[in-house]
């Protein structure tokens, strides 16, 4: 059965971590290769900043040029990629939280087509955490900031302890980041 991604009533406000990037800085990809936002010619490169909420929350802002590379019907965006898209964005707006984190669950409404050639502008919100769970909100705009609403996505990010990744990622790309292959062993035995 589906689990809900409604904010619990007694969530309470995820702010950014103290270290993490203040309003208006760009973040930093997450790794060289990272389909999402590393400069790879096959990746979406998602360009990200992080924004300004009243509330307090953390948000971030993302843009994406869509190229000819990424159609599904002729002309348009591939659906699956706004909703990799929106895994990017609400996958960076948590780690200003919290790190590290996993998605649980991603929903996405495709509300509008998504021309090729154009831009999209995606911004994400952590709307509320109760104890692991990070419920998040995102929304794709074309053109600009406030441009029409051609997607929207709500998803559940899980924290997660590094054994995660120690136990669960290829060794070889384990190595390439520092991690000795006697960490990998012990995390694994
Ligand atoms: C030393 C190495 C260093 C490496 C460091 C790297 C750092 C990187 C930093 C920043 C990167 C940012 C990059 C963003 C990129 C986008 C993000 C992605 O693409 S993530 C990949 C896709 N996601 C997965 O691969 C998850 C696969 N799933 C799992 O591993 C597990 O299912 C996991 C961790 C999500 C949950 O497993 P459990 O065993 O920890 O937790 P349980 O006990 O099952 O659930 C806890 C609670 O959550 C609910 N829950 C779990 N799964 C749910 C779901 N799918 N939907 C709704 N609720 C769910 C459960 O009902 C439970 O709730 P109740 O506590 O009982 O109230």
């Amino acid at each position: 059965m589906a689990v809900s991604l409604d904010l619990p009533a007694d969530a309470a406000l995820a702010e950014r971590h103290e270290k993490a990037p203040a309003v208006g800085e760009r973040l930093p990809v997450h790794s060289a290769v990272c389909f999402g936002c590393a400069d790879i010619p096959h990746g979406l490169r998602l360009a990200s900043w992080v924004a300004d909420d009243e509330a307090g929350a953390a948000v971030v802002t993302s843009r994406m040029e869509l190229r000819p590379d990424q159609q599904g019907a002729p002309g348009l965006l591939h659906g699956g990629l706004l909703t990799s898209a929106f895994d990017e964005v609400l996958g960076s707006v948590v780690a200003l939280v919290t790190r590290p984190c996993v998605t649980a669950r991603l929903e996405t409404d495709f509300r509008r087509p998504m021309p090729i050639g154009r831009t999209l502008w995606l911004r994400g919100r952590v709307d509320g955490r109760r104890g692991r769970k990070l419920y998040v909100s995102g929304t794709a705009h074309l053109d600009d900031e406030h441009g029409p609403v051609v997607g929207t996505a709500k998803a559940l990010f899980l924290k997660v302890e590094m054994e995660h990744f120690l136990k669960n990622s290829r060794p070889e790309d384990l190595e390439a980041l520092g991690v000795s292959p006697e960490q990998i062993r012990a995390a694994r035995s």
